[in-house]
């Protein structure tokens, strides 16, 4: 018993020293002890790795002109990774395959493909109430600056960035609210902007806006609301209780006076709030913006508000020294639903353990998970192929004149695997259905030792054109939903939610600028390209494995058939993209037969 006991704690003491090697700097002092670990601790020190810990917020301020934006571009980081594995791949390179990798060796990338978000442009600064003190002058002239000009919201389409996880977390993003102006006339500095990358192919659509200028506006026009009560022209009896309806919230006082001093006959009529210039390069509410290109310059989507006027703008013959300025208007709200419309140039689509991580990891430097077991991929992974300029570059079809710059990427992404009744939503579902149609084109990888390769097809196809036509349905419901006017025109009211037209006056009170956010409203579909039209072939994967070539053949022959026109699309539908169908044998395992892969695509996206 006691020998037993020894044995099993000399056993632990052996692994606990190994555990200690593996942790402390022991295999640099003897590399000979300890291969294994280098082989293990390679794929954590994998610059991948690196790439994925140094995650980069895509939200970027600025101020003065110039976004501090820290991007590092995907194509940036590649090289980098390429030079650091040439370092250390002298290590042993044998020991270390990626492609059937151990179990430490991936990096699950969070992803979201759809969020919703508030951006709130900066509040402008308050104006100020200062006046000149030098000596022998007893009673200066006012002098109190303007308040500074909030900061904007911007927004950027680049490549590079592949999913809105980043976004999705932050919920609000804020520009910074303009400063106060001083006394001496300075005036506020203005407020830092705000930078919001997306990936390309993101879709921005607006759920409500709170624009505090545009309400004001509202309730100028029916004659209530700021200043109306100063005019001289309003009838004496007609004026409600003054002390209420004197907009308290909007002016800063005199420090030290008390507000009970002041009557609201002292004040002037409050003046028209005032609107950034930038209001004008703003898209028109509301916001429908289809980012699909790369964007060289950021758009603006909320202006910061202006700051307010210090005192010296309300000196008056009877009030040469204004104890009151205004206070900043407060910044546009929008709460926007992001979403991808275009996830990556190429979508997997497979059965589960059909090979399509292992795929994307031979075409890519992705490090995604790979298992022998159904559903190891439960969140899109999007994996880069760069396109080398002087060697292996693909051929450049005829068209690449009319793209002003050659194509030097292309994106893939793996999406999670696909079961019968997916449309049913069974296994992952619609959520898996949703990313397929978010792909330019389709890649159906297809596990050729899986029995009947055709069968397999075309059970892929059935799911994703039954998902098509309850998609179709839902968005011809949701079409005919909208009721159109007598001009065939949806009229859209942006404002409505916040401002009813019938709203009983009330005065307004201080608490009316704590305002909760409006009711959002259900966001129709987005409208995408149906997936039948889009470009597809056929990666028949595990050639490797014995007996799969008949399987090959037969699948082969299918295509073509299908092609010819003698065998119906397998979608089922008439108009189906057919003009060249090709099965491409590859053992993805074995990185054999992929090389030709990025060409075919390239033809595809290109032709
Ligand atoms: N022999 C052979 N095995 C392969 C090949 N490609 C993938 N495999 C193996 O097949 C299994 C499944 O591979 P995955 O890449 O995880 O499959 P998947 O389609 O991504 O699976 P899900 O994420 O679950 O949908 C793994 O054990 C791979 O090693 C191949 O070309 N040849
Ligand atoms: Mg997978």
């Amino acid at each position: 018993m006691a020998g037993h006991h020894a044995a099993g704690s000399l056993a632990s003491l052996r692994t606990s020293s190994n555990l200690l090697l593996s942790s402390t700097l022991t295999p640099f002092l003897y590399p000979c002890l300890d291969i294994a670990w280098q082989a293990s601790s390679s794929a954590w020190s994998s610059p991948s790795r690196l790439r994925h810990n140094a995650a980069h917020s895509p939200i970027y301020r600025r101020s003065h002109g110039t976004f501090h934006t820290v991007s590092s571009r995907r194509s940036d980081n590649i090289s980098t990774a390429s030079q650091l594995d040439v370092t250390t791949s002298n290590v042993d390179v044998n020991q270390y395959d990626h492609l059937d990798p151990s179990p430490p060796d991936y990096s699950s990338a969070p992803f979201t493909d759809t969020c919703t978000l508030t951006v709130a442009a900066g509040a402008g600064g308050h104006g100020c109430i200062s006046f000149l003190r030098e000596k022998y002058i007893a009673h200066g002239p006012a002098n109190g600056g303007d308040g500074g000009t909030g900061g904007s919201i911007y927004i950027q389409a680049v490549h590079g960035e592949t999913s809105l996880h980043k976004l999705a977390r932050r919920g609000i993003v804020k520009a910074e609210r303009g400063r106060n102006g001083q006394g001496s006339m300075r005036g506020g500095s203005r407020g830092e902007d705000v930078l919001i990358v997306v990936p390309v192919g993101t879709v921005v659509r607006e759920i409500w806006r709170h624009d505090p200028l545009e309400e004001e506006d509202g309730r100028h026009r029916k004659g209530r609301g700021f200043g109306s009560d100063m005019d001289e022209d309003v009838e004496g009896e007609d004026r409600p209780d003054q002390s209420r309806k004197w907009r308290r919230d909007k002016w800063l006082l005199y420090p030290g006076t008390l507000p009970k001093s002041f009557t609201s006959a002292d004040f002037p009529a409050l003046p028209r709030p005032r609107r950034n210039n930038l209001v004008a390069t703003q898209p028109p509410a509301p916001l429908r913006l289809d980012l699909d290109k790369p964007m060289d310059k950021p758009l603006l989507l909320a202006a910061g508000a202006m700051g307010g006027l210090g005192n010296p703008h309300f000196v008056t013959k009877s009030v040469p020294r204004p104890k009151y300025a205004t206070k900043g208007e407060d910044g546009t709200r929008i709460h926007v639903e992001l979403s991808l419309k275009l996830l990556a140039d190429v979508g997997l689509v497979g059965l589960p353990n059909a090979g399509k991580s292992t795929l994307l990891r031979a075409l890519t430097r992705s490090r995604t998970r790979v298992g022998n077991w159904a559903f190891t991929t439960l969140a899109p992974n999007v994996g880069t192929v760069v396109l080398d300029n002087y060697k292996g570059r693909p051929r450049i079809s005829d068209n690449s004149a009319i793209r002003s710059t050659p194509r030097t990427n292309f994106t893939i992404a793996d999406i999670p695997g696909l079961i019968e009744d997916a449309h049913l939503d069974r296994g992952l579902g619609l959520g898996f259905l949703r990313h397929v149609e978010r792909a330019a084109m389709l890649a159906f990888v297809i596990d050729l030792s899986a029995g009947d390769a055709v069968k397999a097809l075309q059970a892929l196809w059935r799911e994703v054109s039954e998902y098509e036509k309850i998609r179709e349905e839902q968005l011809n419901a949701d079409t005919e939903h909208q009721v159109p006017d007598e001009n065939g025109l949806v009229t859209f009211r942006p404002f409505e939610s916040s401002i009813s037209p019938d709203l009983d006056p009330e005065p307004i009170d201080e608490e009316d600028l704590v305002l909760d956010p409006p009711v959002g409203r259900e966001l129709p579909p987005l409208a995408l390209p149906p997936i039948s039209s889009k470009p597809w072939f056929v990666v028949a994967t595990k050639a490797d494995l014995p007996e799969t070539q008949e399987n090959f053949f037969a699948l082969q022959a299918y295509l073509k058939k299908v092609q010819a026109g003698a065998e119906a699309h397998p979608s089922g539908k008439k108009n189906a993209w057919k003009r060249t169908l090709s099965a491409v044998p590859v053992s993805a395992i074995r990185k054999e037969g992929v090389e030709g892969i990025p060409e075919l695509v390239i033809g595809l996206l290109d032709g």
